[in-house]
């Protein structure tokens, strides 16, 4: 993008390269962009000095139009009264009119305005228009999911950033010092002409190459504010609310969200400004948060357009819709029980709410510590497909009637199997983001504590051990020993949970599976003798837990005797010998 002078092209014609700035939307958030803006137009040769601001039109109480006010008083009476926003922002209602000689376009109103804004839009404009979405929301379309830059490209045809972050407009306003997120999908320089016209000295912007990731966080956010209202209307307390419960679950479920979405998106973008500052500022002063706290206080009697309506004055709450757009994707893709946070704010939404109903709401201690809680949702779907199931006699396949090769599902008809085939791909493939995740950081556990025992004995690289872990290390040894040993037990404890719901899932599989044969119990016992000790040790354990699971009595010795096993038991040592054998393959 050229931001020359004003000038005549080869044949003379006059033609204006400065960029001209349209803001489309003028509501608190919309104004505090004008004046952003603004006051870089006016500085910067590359733009021209005016900046229009289209404004939904309204009449004021004393009969005055909003937009003669703003553009006689140089201040939006309405949604930042006391504020002005510079002598260079003219207000238009005119939609088509605002933006017909822009070529930098602005978004920043709620969301569920935009289809229509964009379909006014369609065809109106014309030539290289550059666009930048601040509107945190999504659409939710036959299709799927819509992120709202999405949208404007789509219905428009222009390409689009987003500038998303821990940015309450009043804040900002009164230039108290924040920082944004701009989140591009592939020109830099594009980006570096958002930044520049974005930022000044209280109010600095990062680019991001995570147009999705930074949408998104900036649109999840306020589901996890909603959560975080809910928690405070009921006095829970801080702790609650930054922890188990809320932000700590809502910021794993943004992310685990967003990767499904888009698994482009960066996990470094969950810490920029648009994601955990966010989170962080609009869980304790933002709308939808001081909104969804009203909402519990009044114990679900008033609805949340009634509060909104009171609350806000005309202002709009993203949370709520968001919600329920997350809630129909999920449900669409039959992924709701994977986040339970997501779901469950939108049904106290929806709902009546009890202190004890919202008490029960926060996620269980199982996806507390392994966040989503993949293994458990497909454990408890695998234990409802088998239970629904009759079952067949083993020797035969459900709908042929041929004696099975098969080992999981042979019970059961060949459309269940496949059902329940389908849902254990569908948990690997769940399952390895979240494995990666623990993969790396156990890595980082085993670094810094072979680092603060000065034995490292893998190679470190600068990358690995960022600044302030080394300073810490120097300057308080004791206090980064501890530090590693709680992130220590943390992995541990999230290791454990993650081994526990495995095991449940495949003690639930290995109901579905056909007799073991003598040889296969043969082959077995074989493999079982030579496995090494640390393997024994977990094949007593699993012997010993599956006993104790159907009452058996047991002693602290175990000893294997394969023929008195129940078939249960079986696949389930057979299971665990074969990935003992995958893993020491992949290893060699
Ligand atoms: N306010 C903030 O602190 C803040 C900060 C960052 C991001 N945002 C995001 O910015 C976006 C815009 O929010 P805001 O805070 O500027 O708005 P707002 O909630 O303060 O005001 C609502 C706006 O919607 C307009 N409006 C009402 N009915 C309309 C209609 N039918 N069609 C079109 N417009 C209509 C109103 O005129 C007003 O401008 C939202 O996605 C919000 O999440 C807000
Ligand atoms: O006031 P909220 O809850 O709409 O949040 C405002 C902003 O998104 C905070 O970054």
């Amino acid at each position: 993008m050229s931001h020359a002078k004003s000038g005549e092209d080869a044949n003379g014609e006059c033609h204006d390269s400065k960029s001209r700035v349209t803001i489309v939307g003028s509501g608190s958030w919309g104004s505090v962009a004008a004046k952003l803006v603004a006051s870089n137009a006016l500085k910067l040769p590359s733009f021209h000095d005016e900046v229009r601001m289209w404004v939904f039109e309204e009449v004021l109480p004393n009969g005055e139009k909003l937009t003669d006010v703003i553009n006689k008083t140089n201040e939006n009476a309405n949604y930042l009264p006391g504020i002005k926003l510079g002598r260079n922002v003219v207000a238009d209602p005119d939609l088509e009119n605002a933006v017909k000689e822009a070529n930098m376009l602005v978004f920043v109103t709620p969301h569920q305005f935009m289809d229509g804004i964009c379909k006014k839009l369609k065809g109106k404009i014309k030539g290289e228009v550059e666009a930048i979405s601040l509107v945190k929301g999504m659409e939710v379309k036959k299709e799927g999911p819509c992120m709202i830059s999405s949208l404007i490209t789509k219905e428009l045809g222009i390409n689009c950033c987003v500038l998303m972050g821990a940015n309450i407009a009043n804040e900002i306003a009164v230039e108290k010092f924040s920082e944004a997120t701009v989140g591009y999908r592939e020109s830099r320089e594009i980006a570096d002409t958002w930044v520049q016209l974005f930022s000044t000295p209280y109010f600095m912007v990062t680019p991001v190459h995570d147009v999705e990731g930074v949408e998104l966080c900036g649109t999840l956010k306020n589901v996890v504010a909603i959560a975080a209202g809910f928690v405070d209307g009921l006095e829970m307390g801080n702790n609650t609310k930054a922890s188990a419960a809320i932000m700590r679950i809502g910021l794993r479920e943004m992310k685990a969200l967003s990767k499904l979405l888009f698994p482009s998106v960066k996990g470094s973008t969950f810490f920029e400004s648009c994601g955990v500052a966010d989170v962080i500022t609009t869980c304790f002063g933002g709308r939808n948060r001081r909104v969804a706290e009203a909402f519990a206080q009044s114990g679900g009697k008033r609805s949340f357009d009634e509060l909104e309506a009171e609350m806000l004055e005309g202002q709009k709450l993203q949370g709520v819709s968001t919600a329920r757009e997350v809630y129909e994707t999920l449900n669409h893709s039959g992924k709701l029980e994977m986040f339970p946070l997501f779901s469950t704010v939108h049904q106290i939404c929806i709902g009546p709410m009890t202190k004890r109903a919202a008490e029960e709401a926060p996620p269980s201690t199982d996806s507390s510590t392994t966040g989503p809680n993949f293994l458990g949702c497909y454990r408890d779907q695998v234990a409802e497909l088998l239970s629904q199931e009759e079952r067949l006699p083993h020797h035969e396949d459900g709908d042929t009637k041929k004696p099975s090769t098969e080992i999981i599902g042979a019970g059961i008809s060949s459309l269940k199997r496949e059902k329940l085939k389908a849902l254990l791909r569908q948990c690997v493939t769940d399952l390895i983001p979240g494995v990666d995740e623990m993969q790396s950081r156990a890595r980082s556990m085993l670094l810094m504590s072979q680092l603060s025992n000065k034995k490292p004995s893998i190679s470190v690289t600068n990358e690995e051990v960022e600044d302030d872990i080394q300073l810490l290390m120097k300057s308080d040894p004791r206090l980064f020993k501890e530090i590693v040993k709680k992130h220590t037990d943390d992995v541990l404890t999230s290791l454990n949970n993650m081994q526990q719901q495995a095991e449940k899932l495949l003690d639930n599989v290995a109901t579905s599976c056909r007799p073991m044969s003598r040889d296969e119990k043969r082959d077995l016992q074989r493999s079982i003798k030579e496995l090494p000790g640390g393997n024994l040790k977990r094949i007593a354990e699993i012997i010993k837990d599956h006993h104790a699971a159907s009452g058996k009595a047991f002693s602290d010795e175990v000893t294997v005797n394969l023929e008195e096993e129940d078939n249960v038991m079986l696949w389930r040592l057979h299971f665990y010998v074969a990935a003992v054998k995958s893993a020491r393959k992949l290893a060699s």
